[in-house]
């Protein structure tokens, strides 16, 4: 057991919007608003670091609050919270068995949940992060995303949120031992422990292979930013990928990856040239199949257009909906309004924001 003074991190994970159209599953864009986590550390505080035998029962349980969007519906259960699972998941890997007596943790949230805006991926990297303050575990980026890929498979969100900008991903083909470690059912990675659990807390969680994630930033133009018009309802990720189709014809996938190609250069051009990006944010792989679950979705991608509202680029379903996401130079408001104005005819109410695309990625602060 080690003793510590008294410590405050504050972690801050920016909101992503993943696939752009076309990369599905593939790209990601962190956008200007954020879930805030501030961890203290009351002193003396005991810590049961690797090899500790004396952690006491039951296990220590962090004091949970939490403010701002999903307030009203996130578990303030630390054994049910998917920032602190992540955390204790991580922190297990660590061969850290348990938090540390006397800490607190306070959430601030802006993302809406399950809204396309990457909550869940930002709720997951906050989580890394935390259990690396905490354990002070100095783990490098690449491995920060080997463990949130454990977690939230898809690499588009949770690497946007970890590394900021625009960034595009994949996951490396791992060998049958890796593959199979890296594929294990998430309620082995984050199982609910009960508070009164065993001495050693059942079995240590399965540790992520290396190199399982591997990203590259693109360029951005600066005067871009997103304009994210969200609608009043939640839609859940699984749900929206639960109607994907297995298979693709070729033609649709030559589709989205002439636009893809296209469309990660064009971001990056000063001026952005609307003629090249709307086109290239058109998508035939995902946007088609949830447009039943998304009342008015191809009316608004199809009917706002950079002729019809100069200063637009591009438009297209945010992550995996239910929010749109419109990339202008200019005009924001008539752009969100026209939007609004079309999910009125479906009896869907609308917010929307005009978001800054953040180059920074998230951030430990300690004081
Ligand atoms: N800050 C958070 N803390 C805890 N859980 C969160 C947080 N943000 C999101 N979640 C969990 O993730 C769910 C939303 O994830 P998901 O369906 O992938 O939507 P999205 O990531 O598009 O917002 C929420 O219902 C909640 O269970
Ligand atoms: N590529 C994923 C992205 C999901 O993003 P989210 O913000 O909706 O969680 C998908 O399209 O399913």
């Amino acid at each position: 057991m080690q003793v510590f003074g008294p410590r405050t991190f504050t972690i801050r994970v920016p909101a992503t919007s993943a696939n752009i159209g076309p990369g599905f599953d593939v790209v990601g864009l962190s956008l200007s608003l954020y879930l805030t986590v501030t961890a203290t550390l009351a002193s003396p505080t005991a810590w049961h670091g690797p090899g500790a035998s004396n952690v006491p029962h039951p296990p220590p349980i962090p004091k949970l609050t939490y403010t701002g969007e999903g307030a009203d519906e996130v578990p303030l259960d630390p054994y049910k919270n998917l920032t602190t699972r992540v955390a204790l998941y991580v922190l297990r890997c660590a061969g850290i068995s348990a938090f540390p007596e006397n800490l607190t943790i306070h959430a601030h949230n802006e993302i809406p949940f399950g809204r396309g805006l990457g909550s869940s991926g930002a709720a997951v990297v906050a989580g890394v992060l935390l259990a690396n303050a905490l354990g002070s575990l100095d783990l490098p980026p690449a491995r920060m995303l080997d463990h949130a890929l454990m977690v939230e498979r898809h690499p588009d969100n949770v690497t946007a949120a970890l590394v900021g900008g625009f960034v595009g991903s994949y996951l490396r083909e791992l060998d049958p031992a890796a593959t199979q470690a890296a594929s294990v059912p998430l309620s082995e990675v984050l199982p609910e422990y009960p508070p009164d659990a065993g001495p050693d807390w059942g079995r240590y969680p399965p540790v992520p292979p290396v190199g399982i994630g591997h990203y590259v930033r693109f360029g951005w133009a600066k005067e871009i930013k997103a304009v994210a018009i969200i609608p009043r309802f939640e839609l859940s990720t699984a749900r929206a990928r639960e109607v994907l189709p297995e298979s693709y014809s070729r033609k649709d996938l030559v589709f989205n990856l002439q636009r893809l190609a296209v469309l990660t250069t064009a971001l990056a051009q000063s001026p952005p040239d609307p003629g090249l990006i709307y086109e290239a944010m058109t998508d035939r792989v995902h946007q088609p199949y949830r447009s039943a679950l998304i009342p008015g979705l191809p009316e608004v991608t199809s009917t706002i257009t950079p002729s019809t509202h100069p200063g637009l680029l591009g438009i297209c379903l945010s992550g995996a909906g239910p929010t749109i996401l419109a990339l202008a130079v200019d005009g924001f408001e008539k752009i969100a309004e026209d939007a609004r104005a079309i999910f009125r005819t479906r009896d869907i109410e609308v917010d929307w924001k005009v978001l800054d695309i953040v180059q920074e990625g998230s951030s430990t602060v300690q004081s």
